[in-house]
């Protein structure tokens, strides 16, 4: 890992204002936070810790098809829900939006399943790398089109334990 790009207390402060937005959103409503694996869980449980209003949390794992720096668009569950979500106020928690595939799939195989609502929240998202517009509620950074790792966020699944959000030299991922 070479250059820090989002510092802990810059993704600390991030998810107080975010933490913040919901709260108030959400005010009358119990969020059901879905978690997508593996990437969002730092993300989600200091989201989850941080909201003072009560909220429950499922995960999914999704695996898109492609190399470890390119997203596919091709989707497949490997965890499913545990549990029904009709009538449910969902909010799907991502790290990162890219080419915005995954998130594209993942609203419209959740949205089948008759949520009461549903809205998204990431905590980055890389405007020019977007190949499909996502409707996002809540974005917590916008980043340059360049590889990431850390807080969650892996190459060949090293990196998740950083606590900050960091650049990969092109060198160490062949781009
Ligand atoms: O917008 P996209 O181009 O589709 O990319 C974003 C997705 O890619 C990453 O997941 P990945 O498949 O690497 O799994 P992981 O969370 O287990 O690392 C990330 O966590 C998002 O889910
Ligand atoms: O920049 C990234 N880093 C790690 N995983 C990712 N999945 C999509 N984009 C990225």
């Amino acid at each position: 890992m070479d250059e820090v790009v989002i510092t802990a207390e810059q993704i600390n402060g991030k998810i107080t204002e975010l933490a913040k937005e919901i709260d108030a959103e959400y005010a009358d409503r119990e969020p059901l936070l879905v978690g997508v694996l593996k990437g969002a869980v730092m993300f989600m449980s200091d989201l989850a810790r941080q909201l003072e209003r009560p909220s429950t949390m499922e995960f999914m794992a999704v695996s898109s098809y492609g190399s470890a720096t390119t997203s596919s668009g091709v989707v497949r569950i490997l965890k499913d829900l545990d549990r029904d979500i009709a009538g449910q106020h969902v909010l799907i928690v991502e790290d990162i939006i890219d080419s915005g595939l995954t998130l594209s799939w993942l609203l419209k195989n959740l949205a089948a399943r008759h949520p009461a609502s549903i809205e998204i929240v990431t905590l980055l998202r890389k405007p020019d790398a977007v190949k499909v517009e996502v409707p996002v509620k809540y974005v917590g950074f916008d980043i340059a089109n360049e590889f990431v790792v850390g807080y969650g966020l892996d190459y060949a699944e090293r990196y998740r334990d950083l606590p900050y959000i960091g650049r990969l030299r092109p060198s160490v991922y062949g781009g």
